[in-house]
């Protein structure tokens, strides 16, 4: 028997596949089905075969769904609602950080100035990324981290807006989402070199929108920081660099816990604050509260909420005034997607 559907995106590796392992690993277990949207369906099959060795009883499916792409939303939208009557989480996790730059020497600053600790817990400063444009036109990283999943929801309603019944949004936002890196007046970053930190703070801001229209219909969505993990995203970063000096890095990577309590590092810890909003009630989170996976020194991991900064704040209290333009000037036109920009 089903008693909770739960659909993750980006759960072929890393952190989504992480929170997808220590669901079925939970007590809560009993009951879960867990639907994997992947782009890839080689690894998606690799990813539920790792799952179902773990844990031969669980009830895992998959679903070929590219964010980045509004056809291929779409129709795995439509597929979702043959297959399930109800959504009771939605994971919008998957992400890209296409060709990141990193800048050595603003890191070696960095390392000697007052903010090194603001740079190891969020890399502001050193990353920059060059981003590309899809086929539908928009730019690859609002559209994989971002659209794509605002579409998802929009389409999905019909599943997880159900009278008499709570679902919920987690997405996994950034400590790199900066509000200074994102702007009305290019909602895509276009024009700036951090599109990735810019889609992060949009999802924010997204996040806190959607609260404010869809909490009366029993939708609630929160936003994580999963920290600093060691990722495909995070050895994209440094590609000269091989995963294994990264693994004889750790020790160092350990002892920076010193200082900050970000440095998650395993996919598992990261995933914690996915697996802790799992077990909470929606209604009693506070929208502006952004959830942080932790880990102390000894390595143990919890989550803790940090209201967003003052700056993040004032922006918030606009959110949904922000957040209308913006789809606005994606979709002037009203084109298909025109009814998007109705929802807020
Ligand atoms: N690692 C870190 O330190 C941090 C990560 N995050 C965020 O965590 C999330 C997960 O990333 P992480 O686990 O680190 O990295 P991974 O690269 O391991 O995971 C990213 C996942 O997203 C999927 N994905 C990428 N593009 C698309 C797309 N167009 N359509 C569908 N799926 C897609 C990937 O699939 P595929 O295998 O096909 O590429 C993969 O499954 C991201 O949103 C990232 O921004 C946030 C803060 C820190
Ligand atoms: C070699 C090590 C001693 C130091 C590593 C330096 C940097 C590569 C990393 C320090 C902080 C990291 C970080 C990220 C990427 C790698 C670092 C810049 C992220 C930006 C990755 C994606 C995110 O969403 C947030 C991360 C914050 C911290």
């Amino acid at each position: 028997m089903i008693n909770k559907v739960v659909l993750v995106t980006g759960a072929n590796s890393g952190i989504g596949l992480a929170l997808c392992e220590r669901l079925l690993g939970s007590q809560d277990a009993e009951g879960l089905h867990l639907c994997l949207a992947c782009r890839n369906m080689r690894r998606a099959h690799a990813a539920r075969s790792a799952l179902l060795g773990a844990h031969p009883a669980a009830q895992v499916t998959l679903l070929q769904m590219d964010t980045s792409s509004i056809s291929s939303v779409l129709s795995a939208a439509r597929e979702l609602q043959l297959r399930f009557n109800r959504l009771d989480y939605v994971y919008l996790n998957a992400g890209i950080m296409p060709n990141p730059q990193f800048d050595l020497k603003a890191f070696f600053r960095g390392l000697f100035s007052s903010s090194v600790i603001t740079m190891f817990a969020t890399g502001e400063g050193i990353l920059t990324q060059k981003d590309g444009v899809t086929p539908d036109g928009l730019q690859e990283v609002f559209a994989t981290n971002l659209f794509g999943h605002f579409l998802l929801v929009r389409e999905l309603e019909p599943l997880i807006c159900q009278p008499g019944q709570t679902s919920q949004l987690i997405w996994t936002s950034s400590s790199n989402a900066r509000r200074s890196a994102f702007s009305v007046e290019d909602v895509q970053h276009r024009k700036g070199s951090e599109p990735y930190s810019s889609s992060k703070y949009a999802s924010d801001l997204l996040s806190l929108a959607i609260n404010t229209r869809y909490n009366k219909l029993g939708l609630y969505s929160s936003v994580i920081c999963p920290g600093f993990v060691m990722t495909n995203l995070t050895y994209g970063i440094l590609p000269s660099f091989p995963a294994f000096l990264w693994t004889l890095l750790m020790p160092l990577l350990w002892l920076i816990r010193v200082f900050t309590n970000t440095f998650t590092l395993t996919p598992y810890n990261g995933a914690e604050a996915l697996v802790w909003l799992f077990n909470q009630k929606p209604e009693r989170l506070d929208p502006r509260a952004k959830y942080h996976s932790l880990t102390s020194v000894l390595g143990h991991s919890y989550t803790q909420p940090r209201q967003v900064s003052p700056i993040t704040l004032s922006t918030f209290r606009c959110a949904s005034n922000d957040v209308a333009p913006f789809f606005l000037i994606l979709f002037p036109d009203g084109c298909r997607l025109g009814h998007v920009t109705g929802a807020l």
